[in-house]
């Protein structure tokens, strides 16, 4: 079997256009969405994931701003930010981007960001929320994940989802997202033994652990869909997945490639969070 290939950037640039007439007339209400992202340092590819997203939201009408702070500011510094931040009446959305240096307390900052603002749904209050089937932000990359299933009608009830990797922005939130739309769900990570146990009987395939191409074809069971997670920058400057693209598209019904899949749809859901933090659903249902 020849997978599908399932284009996200594709998929991503649909999602905008429609988004984009929702934003016209968000504006004629007088509502102008607007995110603003938080960057701490100078890591490369934090600055090239930010770029994307401003890239993304001038596509969109939505407006948003880069607040660029130095890696020495010290954890008060950026929380008393974060704080100038959720009493800002322009500022729907804040995006702090991860990962920040390690003198700075994550979880701390994350629980900063008031949850009607937290665009990234990262934060304790909005995972509670997914957790029991609350309204809510979804964490923008399980949120994606889950459109590109929809997108191409892969069923989800009923059938095993077997997630490998278990972080908290991708691993954990997309086992949750996938239970919600009731599938049977399995959690692999890397202290599971004998992996291959687990995911050859996966009908849908997460794969989010960071190993460039470790997943190959010996892994998939026939006509799985396979979602690959992975970005791994190659010493020669290009990006790969955890899959191994080849072997895998022989056997899989659906396959996302790197890049031009998952990536973009994260940007894309941030965008689709950003207008519906404008529309301050959040504060009203649920
Ligand atoms: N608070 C926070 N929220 C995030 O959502 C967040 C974060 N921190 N830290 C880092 C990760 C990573 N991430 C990506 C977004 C888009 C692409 C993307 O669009 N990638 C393109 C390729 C881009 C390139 O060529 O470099 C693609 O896959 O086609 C990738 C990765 C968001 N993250």
């Amino acid at each position: 079997m020849a997978a599908e290939i399932i284009n996200g950037k594709e998929l991503a640039q649909q999602l905008r256009t429609e988004m984009k007439d929702e934003v016209v007339s968000l504006k004629n209400d007088g509502i102008h969405p607007h995110l603003t992202v938080v960057l701490v340092g100078d890591n490369p590819a934090s600055k090239s994931y930010v770029r994307g997203k401003e890239k993304a939201c001038l596509e969109t009408g939505i407006s948003s701003d880069l607040i660029e702070l130095p890696t020495t500011i010290t954890e008060e510094e950026l929380l008393n930010q974060i704080d100038q931040l959720n009493d800002d009446h322009s500022v729907h959305g804040i995006l702090v981007q991860l990962p920040l240096p390690e003198h700075i307390n994550e979880q701390k900052v994350i629980e900063a960001i008031r949850p009607e603002k937290d665009v990234d749904g990262f934060h304790p209050v909005s995972i509670g929320r997914m957790m029991t089937g609350m309204d809510t932000f979804l964490p923008c990359t399980p949120y994606g994940i889950l459109t590109m299933l929809q997108s191409k009608d892969i069923e989800i009830e009923g059938k095993h989802a077997v997630i490998v990797g278990r972080s908290n922005i991708v691993g954990k939130p997309v086992g949750q997202l996938l239970l919600n739309n009731h599938a049977t769900v399995t959690y692999c990570h890397s202290r599971t033994q004998n992996l291959k146990q687990y995911t050859n009987q996966a009908d849908i395939l997460i794969v989010a652990v960071g190993r460039a191409n470790g997943i190959d074809a010996s892994y998939i069971k026939e006509g799985a869909a396979v979602i690959d997670v992975g970005i791994n920058r190659l010493k020669d400057g290009s990006l790969t997945g955890d899959v191994d693209f080849e072997s895998v598209a022989q056997k899989a019904s659906y396959l996302t490639p790197v890049p031009k899949g998952v990536g973009p749809m994260t940007i894309t859901m941030l965008l689709k969070n950003t207008i519906k933090a404008a529309k301050g659903i959040e504060n009203s249902e649920g």
